[in-house]
This record gives C-alpha cells, structure tokens and sequence, in this order.
C-alpha cells in the first residue's frame, strides 16, 4: 500500500502527515502515539491558505464523531505540498464530485421538533467546509414536501437533505411522482438527515451504531454515491400511491398506528402493545396473494451474502446510470391482470409486514435479508402462533432473530394483493395510515435514488438458522 507523506510542522513540532488508501495520519516527532488517525472517509476538507496546510475530518470522541482540524506549517509551499494535497482530496472523495449543492428540507415538526437546532449545530458547520452551497426550505404545513418534490427544478440540485423523520422522504417521492419530468425527478438524490421519530431510512444506509448519528448522516449527504432503489406503487380504489419503505395490516399495523394514545409511553408502547396482541391472540383475517421469485430462507440469505461480498465500487459500478429511458411513470405489470403464479392465503394471521429496508425501527429488523435493488419487495406474513414462539421472537429483534421462526413466512415478491376481511382495522404505508381497504402493490426495480456510503444496506445479519 502506498504511503503519500509529507513533512510539516505543527504546534512549532515537527510533524508528519501521511495517507494511504484508507486512512489519514499525523505523527508528531515528539511522541510515540499518532495525534490523529482517521479513516480516509472520514475527511472532509484538505485545503492550503499562504503556507499552512488545513485538513478537517470527523474523529470519533466517546463513541461521537466530532470536527477536528489539523493544521501544519510548510516551510515552503511548492508543487510536491500542492500536489499532495489535491492527491489527498481525491483519495478523500472516491467517484464523487466534492462541492455538493444541496435543497435543504427542514421539518420543525417532525419528531421531538429540533430539526433546525441539529441542522444548524452539526450540519451547516460540515456543509461550510466542504465547501458545499445550499438552500433551505422548512416545511410549513403537512405534506408540503409533496409540493416541494412536484416543483422541485432539475439539474439545480446534486442531492435533497431531509432533516427530519420518514414521513418527509415518503412525501417527497410522492412528489417526484407528479413531476412534470418524473423519472428525472426521481434521479436526484435523497439523503436523510435523523430529526424525527422514526429514522428507518438512516439506519438502513448507516447502520446500527451509527444510523441516529447526525454528523455520520451528514458526511454521506457530502460523500455517499447515488445508490438505486426500488419503489412500490401502492394502488387503491383506482388511486396510486408510492411507498418507498413499508407496508403493513395486522398487529404491526395496530401498533404503529392504533396506539397513537399511548404515546406517553416513548418506545415501550410497542412492547406493550405487542404483548397484548399476543397474549390476547389477537388474529386477523385478510385474503392475501402473493407473486413470489423466491420464499427459501436460506437461499435469500445466500444472495445476501453473495452481495455483501463485493466492494462499495463495484456495487456501485453495477447500479450506475445517468440515463433516462422513458420520462413517465413505470407502467403496471403485475397487480391487474396477470392470473399466472400468484400464492394465496385465507388463514387469519397476526400480522402481514412487507418492505425494502432491514431496519423499521431501532429495535425491529424485520426485513435482514432485503436488498435495495433487487427488483422485489420483502414480504412477511406471521401466523397466529403460540405465545411463547413469539415471546422468544422478541429477544434479539434488533438483529433479525424473527427471521427464522417457522411461523413467519417470507416472500421476496414483485407484487402482492391484501383484502382485510374485517371492516375496522390499520393499514400503516410508510408508517402514514391508509383506508382499511384492498390495497394492491406492485415494485419498480431502482426507481428511487437515496445517497449511501457502501452501495447497500449496511445492517448486519449473517444468522445461519438455528439448528444448521
Ligand atoms: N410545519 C409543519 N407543521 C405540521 N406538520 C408538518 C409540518 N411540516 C411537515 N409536517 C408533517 O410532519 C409529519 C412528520 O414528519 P416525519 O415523518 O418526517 O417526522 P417523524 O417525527 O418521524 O414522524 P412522526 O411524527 O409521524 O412519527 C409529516 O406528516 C409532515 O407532513
């Protein structure tokens, strides 16, 4: 591995600042310990003004990324220091053009309503040294976001932070949906900023330890590549919706969005909720079809794994296209008029989760083994079963452990049809509550755009099942 080094000093000690394909370092020659080593990654800025030499990354401090700048002094600044820092730059921004411009969507009503204050404190501050430009829109009313993505000019922005909840991207991909230009609209990436209550979307494209990090978020709004993904329309009584996230009837749905008078609770209205749908063996019937490519679970992870095998550039490299076939919306294949292939179930069940995205929440990755351009969405159907299977199901939640229970069947489906057979009950579609009604579903392979630093979901499931 190449180490690109040059000789600087800093504090009036000599001192060295060195990278190599991964990480940054700089070594004072007065101690053993290097004063700073950091992920190549994690850098945001190298810069020289007059003859010293600035470079900003993001280090982690108490498990938090904070903003650090090093600075060193050259004793003469000529092509060798120059040369190095603009190698530095483009080591630091692999595939992508530093110098975002970026809509800056802000909800000051999403979650606990600090949108602006985190915007502010921790955003705007690595915006700046980036060197990125923006243009901020708070969101004034509900849905405004659909007009914001409906209106939005193309070619004016490199990508749309959202710094708020879910319930804004699920907005703004409506929007795009009735854009003039929709596909194009479609192109232009999102990457959401954690302000709101539910933050699926950053847990996904950052991962566990790192998803509610706003500073993590951030630098892939800066730094992250277009990443492709699937969307599904949602059509109901002639109405077409897209749902970029989640779609679900039954107990997870009652929970979602039947327990809004348990919101002083915090998060354990879930647990409560969930426990007395279990304890009461709650049941739900619903007439279900389902056009699955695939329903082994062992094989689904295989190709999990298959695609973790390969590096950010090639997964990106797959997925790249700037091109736009067709500027409409993708037409309808499945959920009409196609009788071939179809699964179906009558049984009343507990609940019928489906999604893109393994994480719904913090504590619930329901979907380990979805893939965010695979052309399928992931579809659970959890039979009544008996308490204690489920009890044991909640153990280990937030790694995926339900993935295995017998009792939870799992579709990866290009469409589904659900008709609730009950007349009162919740249909949560990206976590926003639809009519109760028969809702059809149909996936648009890479319709969407979200900004990702890997080039897929970066949750970590890799449970073989329990008995193998
Ligand atoms: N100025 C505003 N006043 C009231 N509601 C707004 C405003 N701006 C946006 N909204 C609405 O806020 C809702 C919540 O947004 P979002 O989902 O992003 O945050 P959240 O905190 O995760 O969601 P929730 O509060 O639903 O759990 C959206 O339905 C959006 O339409």
């Amino acid at each position: 591995m190449k180490t690109h080094k040059i000789e600087l000093v800093s504090n009036g000690v000599p001192t060295s600042f060195s990278f190599t394909d991964s990480s940054f370092l700089v070594q004072s020659s007065d101690r053993a310990k290097p004063k700073l080593e950091v992920p190549l990654k994690r850098i945001l800025w190298a810069g020289i003004t007059g003859n010293v030499i600035d470079v900003h990354v993001l280090a982690k401090k108490h498990a938090r990324l904070v903003l650090v700048k090093v600075e060193g002094r050259a004793s003469d600044v000529g092509e060798e220091t120059t040369q190095w820092v603009e190698e530095l730059m483009r080591a630091a921004y692999p595939g992508v053009k530093p110098q975002r411009r970026f809509l800056v969507i802000i909800n000051p009503a999403g979650g606990p309503g600090k949108a602006n204050i985190i915007f502010k404190r921790k955003v705007e501050p690595m915006l700046r040294i980036a060197h990125c430009t923006y243009e901020t829109i708070f969101t004034e009313y509900q849905r405004h976001a659909v007009q914001i993505g409906t209106d939005i000019a193309l070619d004016k922005y490199d990508a749309i932070l959202v710094v708020s909840g879910d319930g804004v991207l699920h907005e703004l991909f409506n929007g795009f949906a009735q854009h003039a230009e929709p596909r194009r609209a479609f192109k232009i990436p999102i990457a959401p900023i954690p302000a709101g209550s539910g933050n699926g979307t950053s847990l996904n494209l950052i991962g566990l330890e790192e998803g509610q990090d706003v500073s993590a978020a951030a630098l892939n709004a800066i730094k992250g590549r277009p990443m492709p993904v699937d969307l599904c329309s949602v059509l109901q009584n002639e109405q077409r919706s897209f749902s970029f996230m989640t779609q679900c009837v039954g107990l997870m749905a009652d929970l979602d969005l039947g327990t809004e008078h348990l919101r002083w609770m915090g998060s354990n209205r879930f647990v409560y909720g969930f426990l007395r749908g279990i304890i009461t063996r709650k049941s739900y019937p619903f007439s279900i079809a389902i056009k699955a490519l695939e329903s082994d679970k062992a094989k689904m992870l295989d190709s999990l794994r298959a695609l973790r095998s390969k590096s950010p550039e090639e997964l990106f490299q797959d997925t790249a296209t700037d091109e736009v076939v067709d500027n409409t919306l993708p037409p309808l294949r499945y959920v009409s008029d196609d009788p071939e292939g179809w699964i179906t179930m009558d049984e009343p069940i507990l609940y019928m989760y489906a999604g893109k995205g393994p994480f719904v929440s913090r504590d619930l990755m329901q979907f380990p083994v979805s893939m965010p351009n695979d052309g399928v969405v992931d579809v659970v159907v959890q039979a009544a079963t008996s308490r204690v299977g489920m009890l044991k199901g909640m153990d280990g939640a937030e790694h995926g452990a339900g993935y295995w229970r017998n009792s939870a069947r799992y579709y990866k489906a290009v469409a589904y049809r659900v008709k609730p057979l009950k007349s009162q009950g919740y249909l949560s579609i990206d976590g926003e509550k639809f009519p109760y009604e028969e809702f059809r579903v149909e996936v648009h392979q890479g319709l969407g755009t979200l900004l990702s630093p890997l080039g897929r979901y970066a949750a970590e499931f890799d449970d073989a099942p329990p008995d193998a």
